[in-house]
């Protein structure tokens, strides 16, 4: 599709963000993945920092190391392996993200958010992105995990939103509404599920910064009033475009260290023991959603039936 904004045959240098990932880039991306794997998988998953372990659940795998698929940038963060794995779980047939792209690596957020356009053009219906997070709620506990039911994320009220630019109805509308993200029927299947594994399950407003940095005092102090109980650096601009592109969205936070709002604290977060908690509480995290696979592609076999027999 010809874009609308031009300077002197180019594109506008300002009209970057979504311009990056036009409709056919991600169709070559996707098709390139079509003609080598043979599975249809309806779901994807993006694993957070250390939780990567979901991806060596999978059986019958075909894996793609991100420097194989087109147009994919290296993962550079530790805790991130950066394969694309096409497998089963729990028989369930989906993609999983080995680890994502951050913009504090250097990525623009349409590069960050591209993956889920690609799961679009693949046909996927939903996704479950999973993350590390900072709790900001003072009841949260290090190694909680919270479901994320909305998020607050001041970059996306920026020219840094990754749907600035010319849009592309393929994907989504050029306005779309961002009130119902976090799918209701997930978050409740989630929560049933926890349950009767006796796994306590928060429930939270995911707030995401630029990083790399970790957050001031007062910044923290901020996000609490704005009514944010968790803070982190990625899956706020994936769920928005996922949501954008018609997905379905989960949304899970492992609190893997409480945020200081203690001025003068001796306490400090560090990537260490961001990757030290999720290694300590992945398994719990990585049984909620294989259950949680499997509950929704049953539900989904139970629609398609009662629907083919109406
Ligand atoms: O990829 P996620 O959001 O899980 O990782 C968080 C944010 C940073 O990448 C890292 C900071 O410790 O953890
Ligand atoms: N921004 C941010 N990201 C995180 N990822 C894991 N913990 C944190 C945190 O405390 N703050």
């Amino acid at each position: 599709m010809e874009h609308p904004v031009k300077h002197d045959g180019h594109l506008n240098v300002n009209a970057i963000t979504n311009s990056q990932f036009s409709f056919d880039k991600v169709k070559e991306i996707a098709d390139w993945i079509l003609e080598r794997v043979e599975l249809r998988p309806k779901i994807g998953i993006v694993c957070g920092s250390g939780l990567g372990g979901l991806g060596d659940r999978l059986v019958e795998t075909k894996i793609f190391p991100y420097s194989e698929v087109p147009h994919f940038p290296k993962s550079t963060v530790v805790g991130h392996k950066g394969n694309l794995i096409f497998g089963k779980l729990n028989d369930v047939p989906v993609v999983c993200m080995q680890g994502r792209f951050h913009a504090y690596e250097g990525y623009s957020n349409a590069l960050c958010t591209m993956p889920m356009k690609v799961f679009k053009l693949l046909g996927l219906e939903s996704v479950i992105l999973t993350c590390a997070a900072g709790g900001i709620n003072q009841s949260f506990e290090v190694g909680d995990i919270m479901l994320i039911k909305d998020h607050i994320a001041p970059l996306l009220w920026t020219l840094q939103n990754p749907l600035v630019g010319h849009n592309d109805d393929r994907f989504g509308p050029r306005f779309p509404a961002v009130n119902r993200i976090y799918t209701k029927h997930y978050r409740d299947l989630i929560k049933e599920i926890a349950s009767e594994k006796s796994l306590e399950l928060k429930d939270g407003v995911y707030s995401s910064l630029g990083g790399p940095c970790y957050e001031t005092v007062s910044e923290l102090r901020g996000l609490l009033q704005l009514g944010a109980d968790a803070v982190g650096m990625s899956t706020a601009h994936e769920a928005l475009v996922a949501s954008y592109c018609g997905l379905k969205v989960l949304g899970i936070a492992l609190i893997t260290n409480k945020a200081v709002i203690e001025y003068d604290s001796e306490n400090y977060p560090n990537h260490e023991e961001v990757i030290d908690t999720a290694n300590r509480r992945a398994k719990d995290l990585e049984e909620l959603v294989s259950e949680f696979v499997s509950r929704t592609f049953v539900q989904k076999v139970d629609m398609n039936n009662n629907e083919m027999s109406k």
